[in-house]
């Protein structure tokens, strides 16, 4: 299938908008609302996704808590494959393994149903966003420990400026990101 052009990733950078100083002074909130409200851009950034993973065939999504989940589980449902949500602790009824990590403003702790990913299950994992890396090196951990193997690492957004897109990278795992944010 046609890998994106220029014009695709612009469009979904222009409808990406940055909010100020939330959700603390000297933060630079990238909403990604505004992908989601417009049925145009959002079909495009589906698009972009399943473009990327047609080919790979990939046995499921691995959708991160709560952002991930939202384009994780069109992307599994356009590929015909799996969705597992990767929660924030205290939400999944069932027995779990869990990691905690450290974000650009806080701290959490994820986890994930012992039998939501089988050994060698080949896993895609997807988020918005990544700043400090620490969710999605928490999901890689966790879909790990269950034996599963990570294709790639996929989000929206890329801040390089955070370190965490190169941490997960030396960590291993490789990424697709469609947008980079820098400074301001
Ligand atoms: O690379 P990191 O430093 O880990 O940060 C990225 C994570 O932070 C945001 O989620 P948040 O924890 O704010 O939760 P939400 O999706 O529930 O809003 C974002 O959606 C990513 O999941
Ligand atoms: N700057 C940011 N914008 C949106 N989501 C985030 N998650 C962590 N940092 C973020």
């Amino acid at each position: 299938m046609a890998p994106h052009t220029c014009a695709q990733v612009d469009y979904i950078r222009h409808n990406i908008r940055t909010v100020a100083d939330w959700p603390s002074q000297g933060v630079q909130f990238r909403d990604i609302t505004p992908l989601l409200s417009n049925p145009r851009v959002f079909r495009v950034l589906i698009d972009e996704f399943v473009h990327r993973y047609f080919d790979e065939r990939p046995d499921l999504i691995a959708g991160l808590d709560a952002r991930g989940f939202i384009i994780g589980s069109v992307l599994a449902y356009e590929l015909n494959i799996g969705f597992v949500p990767i929660r924030k602790k205290g939400k999944l009824p069932y027995a779990t393994v869990e990691e905690s990590y450290e974000l650009e403003y806080g701290s959490a702790t994820v986890e994930v149903h012992t039998d939501a990913v089988k050994p060698g299950h080949r896993v895609v994992l997807i988020d918005d966003l990544i700043a400090t890396g620490g969710t999605m090196m928490a999901g890689k951990r966790l879909v790990e420990r269950l034996g599963g193997v990570i294709i790639e690492g996929a989000a929206i957004v890329d801040l390089p400026e955070l370190g965490g897109s190169n941490k997960l990278r030396a960590a291993g795992l490789p990424l697709y990101t469609l947008v980079d944010f820098s400074g301001h």
